[in-house]
Order: structure tokens, then C-alpha cells, then sequence
């Protein structure tokens, strides 16, 4: 196990980067603390791959450095990293029993016999693989091969980190529940540093204690699940994170009142360094946007509600700009006139995207 800092780590694929617009991944500075529980979270294409072959050794990045425990290694290979990664797509011998499979890693480290016995079948146990120990890979299914690379990467007790990268990609939509829930518990029973790669919010916050958010290269926000619900960084990590995500209006702000094209709505506090000339918007989550009577609190139009089961979402306007609300239980809206009650504390202002805090709340 070590811990892994990220210091002023920077990558371009081009040989040549002439400025930010050419880096693939902008400057990240971070700790990945020992025995921590990680995800790191975003779309398509936001980085997180690269970022995982840095740690790995794949990618070597173009400036800044990596290091395990204070030790740097950034121009290590990987094999000198002592990392264990589980990919997509399940990477097990098939003609190995699942047994010989997950004890390969620590055969050829020499671990002694009996620790072998038993870390196989704690780890078999664990993945629910205990009655198929002695069976070929090759007769199993999908789900059952990708257990098998989840068990290689989990064998060892020994290494520095375990890469995850979108590891239930493959699975079976019923067993991935299980799983998620399998690889916490493995976590905190064995006390490894795991990093899960994934653009799937679902995954990320039941697996991470810490949820590191990608876009676009960067990472804009880092922090437990609640802090990315209660206090989203960025509008990105609102939109992102919630179903539905954050509304984001555009808003002017004065003293302590904000205007949506001209609708007032208080804020507990006052953002005076609000940057001139920035972009700036309120952000508040549905969860925190209650429908009410029309004739009351901020005037929406309804286009529909949408009955979730536990809970009815609306989709309204509020001055010509589309937000989502929750419907309380018992109120019924006749037309599409309503109104709208937001919870003070839960209201965010953003400049160009990013948070402001304000000052003097309550
Ligand atoms: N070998 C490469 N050469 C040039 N550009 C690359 C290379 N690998 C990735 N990229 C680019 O770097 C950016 C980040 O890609 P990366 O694969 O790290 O993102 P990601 O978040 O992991 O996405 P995905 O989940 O689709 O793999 C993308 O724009 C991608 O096209």
C-alpha cells in the first residue's frame, strides 16, 4: 500500500504542446491517500484513462511528477510500480482452473504455499466464486471471467494501489448491485488503496469514500458524495451528479438578492468579489426546489410531472428557462401556473462556472 501524490502532473499526447488547448490532461495536483477508497468520475473522453496509465506507468506524463510514498516514479515502468489494474474486459487463462487463475499473481512473487491457500479462497469467497474454484476459465460466463479479474487484482496483499477501470462494463446489469457492493466490503476488509475509474455516477458514489470529478481534462472537484451533492464546485459537478442534476439559471446578483430575468430570489448571504464581467449563474438542486401553489413564492409555468414512484419531479420554466422541482406529496397544480418555494441555505452562485462562496450568511 503507499499513498500517491499527483504533483503538478500535466499530459499532451503531441510531442509539441504549444499551450492548455493541447494538453489532454491540465495541471492536477493530488494525494491519493493509503487504504483510501476513490473513484474517479466523468464523461467520455474527460481524461481519467490517461490519468490511470500515468499512475500505472503506461503514459509517462509531460511535466510534473508521480510518487508512491514520497518516492518518485515517474519514468519507472510499470512492472516497477507494483500495481495491480483490472481492466473492461475480463484478461483470465482459460485453460487455468479459476483457482490456478487467481493464485498466478502470487506464485510468481513466491508467496508461501499456505498464504496462497488461503488468500485464494478468502478473496474466492468473497467474489462468490468459492464453487466454481476448481473449474476451467474457459467453460465460464462473462460475468463469471470479469469475478476472476476482479479476484487477480484483489490476490495481493502487497501492492501499492488497484486500478479499477470501468471494471463492470461487461457485467450483467442484476450482478453489478452485488458487486459494488462486494468490491466496498473488500475495501475495507482489506485496506488497500483502490482507485475505480467509471462515468457512471451510481458506481462512483456507492463505491468512494473520495470522488475525484474530470471534465474536459481538469479536475474540478474532489470530495465525498455528499460534499459533490450539497456543495457542487462546479456547474459541471452539479449537472453531472443528481438524477436530475442541478439547475443552472442565469442570474444577475445584487446585495442579496438574485435576478432571474428579472425574478427576484433571496440568498442567504452576499457575493460581493463577484469577478466583473463573468458569467454567473444560481444553481439549486430539484431536491431543493419545491412546486408550490400558484400565487406563491417564485412564479413558474408547469410542462409536466413526472412520477418517479418515491418521489414526482416537475418540469417547469421559470422565466422562459427550463429547471426540474419536486412535486410535495398531495399537492395537485390545475393549468401550468405554479409557484416555487427554493431552500435558502441550498442556493449556489457560480462565475464562469465555478462557486463562489458568499459572505456574511447566516
Ligand atoms: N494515444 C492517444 N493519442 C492522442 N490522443 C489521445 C490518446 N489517448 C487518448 N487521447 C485523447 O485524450 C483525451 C482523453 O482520453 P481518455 O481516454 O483519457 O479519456 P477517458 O475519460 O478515459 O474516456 P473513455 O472513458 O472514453 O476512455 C481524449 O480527447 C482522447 O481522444
Amino acid at each position: 500500500m503507499a499513498s500517491i501524490t499527483l504533483d503538478h502532473l500535466a499530459h499532451a499526447y503531441r510531442p509539441d504542446p504549444r499551450g492548455p488547448q493541447d494538453y489532454q490532461l491540465k495541471e492536477i495536483n493530488h494525494v491519493w491517500r493509503q487504504g483510501g477508497a476513490y473513484a474517479l468520475l466523468g464523461p467520455s473522453g474527460c481524461g481519467k484513462t490517461t490519468l490511470l496509465n500515468i499512475i500505472s506507468g503506461l503514459v509517462t506524463p509531460t511535466t510534473g511528477r508521480i510518487l508512491f510514498d514520497g518516492r518518485d516514479v515517474t519514468h519507472l515502468p510499470t512492472e516497477a510500480r507494483n500495481i495491480a489494474q483490472v481492466f473492461q474486459f475480463p484478461v483470465v487463462y482459460d485453460t487455468m482452473t479459476v483457482r490456478e487463475n487467481l493464485a498466478f499473481p502470487l506464485k510468481n512473487r513466491h508467496v508461501p504455499r499456505a498464504d496462497i491457500v488461503r488468500r485464494v479462497e478468502e478473496i474466492a469467497s468473497r467474489l462468490d466464486l468459492s464453487a466454481v474454484l476448481d473449474r476451467k476459465a474457459q467453460n465460464l460466463t462473462a460475468d463469471a471471467k470479469q469475478k476472476i479479474s476482479l479476484g487477480r487484482g484483489l490476490v495481493r496483499s502487497d501492492v501499492a494501489a488497484i486500478l479499477f477501470d470501468e471494471p463492470l462494463t461487461v457485467i450483467d446489469p442484476h450482478l453489478k448491485w452485488q458487486l459494488r457492493s462486494s468490491l466496498k466490503e473488500l475495501h475495507r476488509a482489506l485496506d488497500l488503496t483502490m482507485i475505480y475509474v467509471t462515468h457512471d455516477q451510481t458506481e462512483a458514489l456507492t463505491f468512494a469514500d473520495t470522488v475525484v470529478v474530470m471534465h474536459d481534462g481538469s479536475v474540478v472537484q474532489t470530495g465525498s458524495p455528499e460534499e459533490l451533492f450539497l456543495r457542487p464546485a462546479h456547474t459541471f459537478v452539479g449537472h453531472f451528479i443528481g438524477s436530475p442534476g442541478m439547475n443552472v439559471l442565469p442570474a444577475e446578483v445584487r446585495g442579496r438578492t438574485a435576478y432571474i430575468e428579472g425574478i427576484a430570489i433571496a440568498l442567504p448571504s452576499a457575493y460581493p468579489a463577484l469577478p466583473p464581467g463573468a458569467r454567473i449563474e444560481l444553481g439549486v438542486r430539484p431536491e431543493f426546489a419545491e412546486l408550490t401553489r400558484a400565487g406563491t413564492g417564485v412564479p413558474v409555468k408547469v410542462r409536466r410531472i413526472d412520477d418517479l414512484g418515491r418521489t414526482r419531479i416537475a418540469r417547469i420554466e421559470i422565466a422562459g428557462h427550463a429547471a426540474a422541482a419536486t412535486v410535495p406529496e398531495g399537492l395537485s397544480i390545475e393549468g401550468d401556473a405554479a409557484g416555487l418555494k427554493l431552500e435558502p441555505g441550498q442556493i449556489h452562485i457560480y462565475a464562469d462556472g465555478a462557486r463562489v462562496a458568499g459572505e456574511g450568511g447566516a
